[in-house]
């Protein structure tokens, strides 16, 4: 494996899940692999789980790793080709990845969207300008429209916990102060749609993602007909794909609460984090027996352990 953006660079997916439930189940089996090769992780935006999930993941591993939030502690980056640089950028692209891929076997990048550009996002310019220079494998951190690492964490822990063989996993819009991406539905959505799963997304009328991303999955508006019998509730925010970027409404009707529960079949909410509290879930299904949302979190892990792995034997 060379590249990780999407679950469209994973030739099994269900032998990827198992790979990654066989490293939970004994994290250092392949501490030898990882030895004396090295991992950057590349920031241009904030992170917790990410960061210190695939930090983690590379340790079992045996790797070297490299952190750097790039938006602070590098240059400002010229991303255009042809220009002349006299202005805020110090430093182009083509030399910045060119110079990491000097120094790591691997590279992470995160690169969220402007929301400003649609076509620019969703052509992920930035990520594949660090794939195209820095001439080593690279896998997603989270770029402008994909979140394959957490995507892949979230099937890990359905597939983990599931009561039944195809469960209904439900993915529903919550509402939230400030324009989101779409990466992380637009990920959980193709991965939904290749796995065994009933898989349906509900938001208002106007938050349909782009239907790149939502192939085989139901589409709803009615969010009590969506949840009812529902396994898996994963629950997240985004902004509008038409017109890009905008916030068309507060509905802050659409906050999940244990009486939206009830109609479930006892339903496991999720959410890949961080969450804003009693605006996009409550503090009652957060703190209640629903969530799972830390122990999806702990299978990041897994997720970029499975994931590293197949990259350094593909070295
Ligand atoms: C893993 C999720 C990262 C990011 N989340 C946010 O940007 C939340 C920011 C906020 O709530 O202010 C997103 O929605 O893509
Ligand atoms: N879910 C997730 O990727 O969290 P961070 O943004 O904190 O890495």
């Amino acid at each position: 494996m060379k590249l990780f953006s999407s679950v469209n660079d994973v030739t099994d997916v269900n032998a990827l899940v198992k790979e990654a439930l066989a490293l939970k189940q004994d994290p250092f089996a392949h501490q030898q692999l990882g030895k004396n090769k090295t991992l950057a992780l590349v920031f241009l935006n904030p992170s917790l789980r990410t960061r210190m999930s695939t930090q983690k993941a590379a340790m079992n591993l045996g790797m070297n790793v490299m952190v750097l939030n790039i938006d602070k502690e590098g240059w400002a980056l010229e991303l255009r080709d042809g220009v002349i640089m006299d202005g805020t950028t110090v430093e182009h692209i083509r030399e910045a990845a060119g110079v990491m891929g000097q120094y790591a076997d691997i590279i992470g990048v995160r690169s969220f969207p402007g929301l400003r550009n649609r076509e620019e996002d969703y052509s992920e310019m930035i990520f594949n300008k660090f794939v195209e220079f820095c001439k080593v494998p690279v896998v997603s951190l989270e770029s402008a429209t994909r979140h394959p690492l957490q995507s892949l964490a979230d099937l890990i822990t359905i597939e983990e916990l599931k009561k039944t063989a195809r469960p209904k996993v439900v993915l529903t819009w919550a509402p939230h102060i400030k324009p989101l991406p779409q990466a992380v539905p637009n990920s959980f959505s193709e991965w939904m749609c290749k796995a065994d799963v009933d898989f349906t997304i509900v938001q208002p009328k106007g938050y349909e993602l782009c239907t790149d991303f939502t192939q085989g999955a139901n589409i709803s508006y009615n969010q009590d007909e969506a949840l009812a019998g529902a396994d898996f509730i994963y629950v997240k925010n985004w902004s509008a794909y038409e017109p890009y970027g905008n916030i068309l409404g507060k509905h802050e009707e659409w906050m999940l609460t244990n009486k939206k529960l009830e109609q479930t079949n006892d339903a496991k909410v999720m959410h890949c984090l961080p969450v804003r509290r009693n605006l996009e879930l409550s503090d009652e299904i957060l703190d209640g027996p629903s969530s799972i949302v830390v122990h999806e979190a702990g299978n990041r892990v897994w997720a970029a352990q499975a994931v590293l792995k197949q990259m350094l034997e593909s070295l």
